[in-house]
């Protein structure tokens, strides 16, 4: 993290009505809400969580060198009182602050100044294409000159740059603080995953995002949220009609008319599709100023192709992308970086050079004559289903999959992805996933198992001869699948972790191939 002596935590707590002696002020770093991350100067801010009362780990946070605490309390009358804490070596100072957990966002905003006010923030929530969604966005706008970075589950930081965080979206503090850092390296533009548990714990205020973009909505998170309409409604809480933010919603979900009902007027807002005509995307008693849809859809080995109709104009798109869900991805971005003035050629243009997310439905070929290989994480029956149906798409001739099942795991998958290859697939290639202390050849039994026709398939145990072999007896205008080690580098055989990068394998595959 870059330079933080020029925030002052009295600057911000004046704004929360809570005047600190400046001399406090003295020598602060960041601001965290987790003891973990405490670094020595650091200002800990304890609230109360889900699960715990961030209290009860202010010890933690002073002996990691917190130089003040900021308490949560929940009696008004407490709101700015000075406490001394006895550390190991010092007291440190303690400011009570009444109902912090909620107010946390805000104060995080305050210290930072504002980075996200001088940004361009376009927040993405959704059930599934959250990821793909910021890394569509943020490579466009590379494209166009205009430096991005990403906020998710991939991690934080330019695309090719990424730090690891806890969270797909990060908690109050450390949101901030990436941010600030973004707006100091000369990021000013920046996709970010919004979760739902994000909106509900108020770990952003959703007020800054600039553009607001729904994907789509389907059955998950219950267990957190309860319900699918508590769950609905954790998303809409991104959507705020506070006259400046854009919103960028899916005109083929059913969820996204209870968020136009939100809205006041239709300015600013776009709808997209990708199975309707913009006729019947308008004709609805929709509240959007601006539609885009897209028509002749076409999957090749190579990529998908599409005519775009829009309120800016018609354009074809071509892109390397596999798999049909990239359509409505891809609608969705150029929706949000249309509201925000880019010209539709220019992003159509950009289209050309997107790279699929690492391991995902990533292709691989030499040039249009060869084929094609997609390197997915899929290892699981419904990821293998939805990934031989994305592949299935793009009509090859012959479809192969090279797959396997991990050791020392749930044993119940092993016919059940066997099944699903059987049922999606034309040419089913058995290897190894990461067997473990399990017998590689017991694995590939339990899963012919699974087969109604045992002898479909052919059993290649050692994994890079499995793909080597596959690819070379595939067809010109064949697909093949690589199922399961995604972006993964290692493979684990007994105790040892070998070094198997699946990627580098099939791009050293075809740069052979083209010589
Ligand atoms: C249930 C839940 O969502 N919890 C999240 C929430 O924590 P919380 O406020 O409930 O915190 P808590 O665990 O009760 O602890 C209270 C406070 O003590 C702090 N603490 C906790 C432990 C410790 O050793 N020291 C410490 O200081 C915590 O940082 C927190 O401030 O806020 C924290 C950030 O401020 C999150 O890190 C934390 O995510 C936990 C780790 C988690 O697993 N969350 C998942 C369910 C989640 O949020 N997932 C979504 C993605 C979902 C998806 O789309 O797939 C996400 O955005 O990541
Ligand atoms: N628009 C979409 N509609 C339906 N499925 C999609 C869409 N985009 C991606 N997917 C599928 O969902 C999987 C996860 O995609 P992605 O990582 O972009 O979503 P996400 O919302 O970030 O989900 P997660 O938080 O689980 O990573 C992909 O591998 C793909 O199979």
């Amino acid at each position: 993290m870059g330079d933080v002596t020029a925030y002052s935590i009295t600057s911000a707590l004046a704004k929360f009505k809570i005047a600190l002696d400046p001399k406090l002020d003295v020598g602060k770093k960041h601001i965290v809400n987790d003891s973990r991350q405490v670094k020595p100067g650091d200002i800990f801010a304890a609230v109360r969580g889900t699960l715990e009362q961030g209290h009860v780990f202010i010890e933690a946070a002073i002996a990691a060198g917190a130089s003040l605490i900021l308490i949560d309390i929940d009696d008004e009358a407490g709101h700015g009182q000075l406490r001394w804490l006895q550390g190991p070596n010092h007291a440190v100072a303690a400011i009570e602050f009444y109902n912090l957990g909620q107010q946390l966002a805000a104060v995080a905003s305050e210290y930072y100044r504002h980075p996200a006010t001088s940004m361009t923030l376009y927040g993405v929530t959704g059930t599934n294409g959250k990821t793909s969604c910021c890394q569509l966005i943020a490579q466009m706008l590379n494209t166009l000159c205009k430096p991005a970075a990403i906020i998710g589950t991939l991690g934080a930081g330019p695309v090719d740059d990424l730090v690891t965080i806890n969270n797909t979206t990060p908690g109050p503090t450390m949101l901030q603080s990436l941010l600030a850092q973004f707006k100091q390296d000369g990021l000013h533009n920046v996709a970010m995953e919004v979760s739902s548990h994000a909106l509900e714990q108020k770990r952003l205020l959703p007020d800054l995002i600039d553009v607001a973009i729904f994907t789509n909505l389907s059955r998950d998170h219950l267990d957190y949220h309860g319900s699918m309409q508590a769950y609905s409604e954790a998303k809409g809480k991104l959507f705020v009609d506070n006259g400046h933010q854009r919103w960028v919603l899916n005109g083929d979900d059913k969820q996204t008319k209870s968020y136009l009902r939100q809205r006041a007027d239709k300015n600013s807002v776009v709808l997209f599709s990708s199975t309707q005509s913009l006729q019947q995307l308008r004709s609805d008693d929709t509240k959007a100023e601006h539609f885009l849809v897209a028509s002749n859809i076409e999957c090749h080995p190579q990529g998908l192709a599409f005519d775009v109709c829009s309120t800016w104009g018609d354009v074809k798109v071509t892109t390397p992308l596999i798999g049909r869900f990239n359509v409505d991805n891809l609608l969705a971005c150029l929706s949000a970086l249309l509201i925000q003035g880019y010209p539709l050629q220019d992003l159509a243009d950009a289209a050309l050079h997107l790279q699929a997310v690492a391991g995902r439905m990533e292709a691989f070929s030499s040039d249009a004559a060869s084929v094609t290989a997609v390197v997915d994480y899929a290892h699981t029956p419904d990821a293998l289903e939805n990934a031989l149906k994305a592949c299935r798409y793009h009509n090859p001739e012959n479809l192969w999959v090279v797959f396997g099942c991990g050791g020392d795991r749930d044993t119940g998958k092993r016919p059940l992805m066997a099944q699903v290859a059987e049922q999606y697939a034309d040419r089913l290639v058995i290897t190894n996933d990461n067997p473990r202390s399990e017998d590689p050849q017991a694995i590939a039994d339990d899963i012919v198992a699974g087969l109604a026709d045992k002898s479909a398939a052919k059993i290649i145990l050692e994994r890079r001869q499995a793909v080597v072999d596959t690819l070379s007896q595939a067809g010109a205008q064949d697909m093949v699948l690589l199922a399961g080690k995604g972006h993964e580098d290692y493979m684990i055989i007994g105790e040892q972790r070998i070094d198997y990068d699946e990627r580098a394998l099939v791009a050293d595959y075809f740069s052979r191939s083209n010589r």
